[in-house]
C-alpha cells in the first residue's frame, strides 16, 4: 500500500455486501478498512434475514401442529413478547461475532457516517478523514415510506420485529416480500390482518398461480386482502389508527405496517460532490461493480441491478470483489442462479428459468402436486406444488415451488440447475433418505 493511504480498500457499510468478501481481503494481506454507521452486520443479521426467521420458527411450528390436528393434545399458541425476546437473543452477539471476524483477519472498524470528501477521501462523521486507494460503496436499502398525510404513523419492518406486543388489529400497505412474509407471522399468532394492494397483484415476481394459492390459503387463515387499495391518509384517533383508503373507504386498526419497498440508501454520501452516478434504482456500475469513478467500486442490496436484492446476490458480489482486489481474477462478475424464497406459509420459491420464460421458449414444463406425494403427506402439506422446466437438452434450468419445504427443495436442486448436470451426473449422486432433498433430487 503506498503510504498516501490509510487502507488498500475501504468499505463503506457492513452488511452482507462487505463482509463476505472484506474478511477473506484482510487476511490475505490486504489493508481493509471498514465505516458502519449502525451494527456491523448490517440489515440481513440484525434487522432483516436472521431476525425474521427466528421470529418465524414458531409458526412454522404452529401451522404444522395445526396441520397434524389430533396427534397433538392441546392447543399451541405463540407467546409473541417470548418470540421477540428469543429472537433478540439469537441476533444480539452477531454484531459482535462478525466485528470480530473483521478484525481478528486485520481489517479496522471504523464507527461512524461517511461522507466522500473526493475520490479517496471519505469523511466520518464530519470530523475524521480515512483515505484510501479503492473505496466501495455498499450501503444498503432503507424503507420506503409512502408520501401520504400521516405517513409518519405507519411503522416499518425492524419497528415490527421489536413489537413487545402484537397488536390486535394489523394493516400491511404493500404485497412483496416483507408484506406477505410478516402477514404470514402476524396473523399466526392471532392478529386479525388486512393486506393494501397496490395493484391487484401479490409478489409479482413469482409464478401467479402459485402467489394465488397462498393469498386463498391467509384469506382461510381470516387474513384480507384489499386489492387496488389506493392508500390516501392515516389519521390517528386516541389508540386507533384510521386507514383511508380508495373511494372514500376507510379501516380502523391498531398497528400500520408501511411495507411498500425499500430504497437505496444514499443519505448524506456526497455523491453528487464526487459524480458517481445513480438514480432512484440504486448506483450504476459495470461488469466489474465499478462506478463511473474509476477507483469507486459498489456491491450489494444499494447497486441498480436485474439481480435480486437478497443476501446471496450481496454476498457473492462481496467475495467477487475480493477476488478482484487480489488479483485472482479479472473477468467480469458473472452471477450464479441467484435463488430466491419468501417464507409465507407455505412458502414460494424459485431459481433459474421463470414459467412466463419456459412458456416463451416453449421448453418443457412438469408441474407435479406434491400433496400427493407420500413425504408432503408427512406433515400432512394439502397446498404443495412444484414446477420444473428442463431445456431441449433435457436439463433441468428452473424451479418454482410453493410448499412448507419450498427453500429446501429449491436448494437440493439448485446444483442441478447451476452446473446444468446431465442424466448421468445426476444419478451418480445420491442423498441422505428420508428427506426432502433426497424426494427433490429423485425428480430432476
Ligand atoms: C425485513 C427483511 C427481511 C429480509 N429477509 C431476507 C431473507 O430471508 N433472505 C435474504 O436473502 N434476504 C433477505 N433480506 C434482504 C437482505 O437483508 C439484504 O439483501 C442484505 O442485507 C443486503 O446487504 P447489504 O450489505 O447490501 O446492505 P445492508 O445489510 O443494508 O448493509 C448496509 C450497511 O451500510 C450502513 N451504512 C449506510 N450508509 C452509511 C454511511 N453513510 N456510513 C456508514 N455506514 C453506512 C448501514 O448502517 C448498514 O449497516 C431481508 C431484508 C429485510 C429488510
Ligand atoms: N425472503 C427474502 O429474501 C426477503 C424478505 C424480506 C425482504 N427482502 C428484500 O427486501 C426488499 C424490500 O422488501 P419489500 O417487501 O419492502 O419490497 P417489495 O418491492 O418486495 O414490495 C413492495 C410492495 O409495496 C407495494 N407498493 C409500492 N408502492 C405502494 C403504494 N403506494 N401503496 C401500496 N403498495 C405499494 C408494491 O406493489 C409491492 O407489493 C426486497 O427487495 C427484498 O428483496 C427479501
Amino acid at each position: 500500500m503506498s503510504t498516501k493511504y490509510d487502507f488498500d480498500v475501504l468499505y463503506i457499510g457492513a452488511g452482507h455486501g462487505t463482509f463476505d468478501g472484506a474478511i477473506p481481503l484482510a487476511a490475505s494481506g490486504v489493508s481493509v478498512g471498514v465505516i458502519e454507521s449502525g451494527l456491523i452486520g448490517g440489515t440481513c443479521p440484525n434487522r432483516g434475514c436472521n431476525a425474521k426467521i427466528t421470529l418465524d420458527e414458531p409458526v412454522k411450528i404452529s401451522r404444522e401442529a395445526k396441520r397434524l390436528g389430533n396427534i397433538f393434545d392441546g392447543n399451541l399458541s405463540i407467546n409473541w413478547t417470548k418470540n421477540v425476546e428469543h429472537k433478540q437473543e439469537i441476533i444480539d452477539p452477531l454484531p459482535d461475532m462478525l466485528g470480530g471476524g473483521l478484525e481478528s483477519n486485520g481489517a479496522t472498524i471504523i464507527k461512524g457516517h461517511a461522507q466522500f470528501k473526493d475520490d479517496h477521501t471519505v469523511v466520518v462523521d464530519g470530523t475524521k478523514e480515512v483515505i484510501a486507494d479503492k473505496i466501495v460503496i455498499s450501503t444498503g436499502l432503507k424503507p420506503h415510506r409512502l408520501d401520504i398525510p400521516g405517513s409518519d404513523l405507519a411503522h416499518d419492518s425492524e419497528e415490527f420485529m421489536n413489537l413487545k406486543k402484537m397488536p390486535a388489529r394489523v394493516v400491511i400497505v404493500g404485497s412483496g416480500y416483507i408484506g406477505m412474509e410478516f402477514a404470514t407471522i402476524a396473523s399466526e399468532v392471532g392478529a386479525k390482518v388486512t393486506v393494501l394492494l397496490h395493484s391487484d397483484k401479490a409478489l409479482r415476481k413469482f409464478y401467479q398461480p402459485y402467489v394465488e394459492d397462498i393469498i386463498a390459503d391467509l384469506k382461510k387463515r381470516g387474513v384480507t386482502f384489499v386489492k387496488n387499495a389506493n392508500v390516501q391518509s392515516f389519521e390517528r384517533k386516541d389508540d386507533t389508527f384510521t386507514v383511508n383508503y380508495g373511494d372514500s373507504q376507510t379501516l380502523t386498526t391498531d398497528w400500520i405496517l408501511d411495507a411498500t419497498g425499500r430504497i437505496p440508501n444514499l443519505d448524506s454520501l456526497g455523491l453528487e460532490k464526487i459524480g458517481v452516478k445513480y438514480d432512484k434504482s440504486g448506483i450504476f456500475v459495470n461488469d466489474h461493480l465499478q462506478t463511473n469513478i474509476i477507483n469507486i467500486y459498489a456491491s450489494g442490496d444499494v447497486i441498480s441491478s436485474d439481480q435480486p436484492k437478497v443476501t446471496p446476490a450481496a454476498a457473492f458480489e462481496s467475495l467477487y470483489l475480493m477476488k478482484l482486489f487480489s488479483g485472482k481474477t479479472d473477468a467480469a462478475i458473472e452471477f450464479p442462479v441467484i435463488p430466491s424464497v419468501v417464507f409465507t406459509s407455505p412458502r414460494i420459491a424459485k431459481a433459474g428459468i421463470s414459467v412466463e420464460e419456459a412458456k416463451e421458449k416453449g421448453y418443457q414444463i412438469t408441474e407435479l402436486d406434491q400433496s400427493k406425494n407420500w413425504y408432503y403427506g408427512v406433515d400432512k402439506e394439502t397446498l404443495a406444488k412444484s414446477i420444473q422446466i428442463h431445456d431441449p437438452d433435457g436439463h433441468l434450468v428452473g424451479v418454482t415451488e410453493v410448499s412448507d419445504q419450498a427453500q429446501d427443495v429449491i436448494n437440493a436442486l439448485l446444483p442441478a440447475i447451476q452446473l446444468k448436470l446431465n442424466r448421468d451426473q445426476v444419478e451418480s449422486i445420491v442423498g441422505l433418505f428420508p428427506t426432502i432433498g433426497f424426494d427433490a433430487w429423485s425428480r430432476v
